[in-house]
């Protein structure tokens, strides 16, 4: 295990899945291992506040992007902060935490790599980019089930919102070593979503050889690894359809725990990874999830096995 935490940024829009994909990360490496840290804790003005000041969650103004990266330098060599904390349900701020890091910490938020101070204190950043149409409603039902927002309030604050998304949210997808995109299939249900894993050549991906060469053979195979470009750079690209078998699944988890050189977490994993919740409410479980977890779990005990230092 490293001398110093591990730490995993990831960034996306509001309601991108930032905490989705958290939950399963802590539950590979065990709760106890993780502390995560959501940067909206790091808001400068109030719910009330912004509307006051015309300002959106989004700008940077409307942060102290200063004291986040502070904070993460902090982390990152195992000292504690006093962190704040913003409550999402009164829509203002509660008395301050003390933080002490455990062996991964997983910051996630709106504007974590929008600095080059804040981007050199993490050993993986994954930037979650679904498409526009899924956010906005992944953003409609969770804000009216736990944010106490109607549907017009959702959607009028998303339009408020779209200038600063695209100046301050989206460039930060440039700056990530994984881009995680779920997205429905043509006519298929937001219940059985697929992902596309852009793997930028910024951090070692595992070898999924194997996978190409079975992919090789079927080129709709519901798992496929392809070569492409994303902001114009070359990547390679991991695709894991929802309609995956369990099969295909084992293959690739195989594969990570492999590379792990066994006895990992990697090789046990929970039998709910990959748990989300549907539009009624019942829990749902996602191959393409699960996998990405998977792989961004995967990056993180490399990292603290000192491979990248
Ligand atoms: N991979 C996924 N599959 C299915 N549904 C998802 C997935 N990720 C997120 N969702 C849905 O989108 C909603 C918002 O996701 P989540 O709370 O994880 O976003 P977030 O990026 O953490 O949001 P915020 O930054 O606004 O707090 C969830 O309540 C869930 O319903
Ligand atoms: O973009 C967001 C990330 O979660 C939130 O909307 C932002 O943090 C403000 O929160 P709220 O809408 O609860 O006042």
């Amino acid at each position: 295990m490293a001398q110093r935490p591990i730490i995993l940024g990831i960034v996306g829009d509001s309601a991108a899945g930032k905490t989705t994909l958290t939950r399963g990360l802590a539950q590979i490496l065990g709760p106890d291992n993780v502390t995560i840290i959501c940067t909206d804790d790091y808001h400068r003005y109030d719910r009330k506040q912004r509307a006051e000041l015309g300002i959106t969650a989004l700008h940077p103004d409307c942060n102290y992007l200063d004291i986040i990266q502070q904070h993460l330098a902090l982390l990152r060599t195992g000292q504690p902060i006093l962190k704040p904390i913003y409550n999402h349900k009164t829509g203002t701020f509660d008395p301050p935490e003390y933080i002490k890091p455990r062996n991964f910490v997983v910051v996630e938020g709106l504007l974590g790599f929008s600095t080059r101070g804040m981007r050199d204190c993490y050993d993986v950043k994954a930037y979650l980019a679904p498409p526009e149409s899924l956010r906005t409603r992944w953003k409609i039902r969770r804000d009216t089930a736990k944010r106490g927002y109607s549907e017009e309030q959702v959607l009028g604050e998303m339009a408020k919102r779209e200038p600063d998304s695209e100046q301050f949210i989206r460039p930060q997808r440039s700056t990530a070593d994984l881009v995680v995109s779920f997205y429905p299939g043509q006519n298929g249900p937001d219940t059985q979503l697929n992902v596309r894993l852009v793997l930028r050549p910024t951090i070692p991906h595992p070898d999924f050889v194997d996978v190409i060469e079975r992919s090789g053979a079927h080129t709709r195979s519901a798992v496929r690894v392809e070569l492409d470009r994303d902001m114009g750079k070359p990547v390679d690209v991991l695709e894991v359809d929802g309609h995956a078998t369990d099969e295909q699944v084992k293959e690739l988890q195989d594969v990570l725990c492999e590379e792990m050189a066994n006895g990992s977490q990697l090789c046990n994993i929970p039998a709910d990874l990959g748990k989300v919740t549907g539009t009624t409410g019942e829990t749902l479980q996602s191959h393409p999830l699960a996998i990405s977890q998977l792989l961004i779990t995967y990056h993180m005990l490399k990292a603290s096995r000192g491979v990248y230092v």
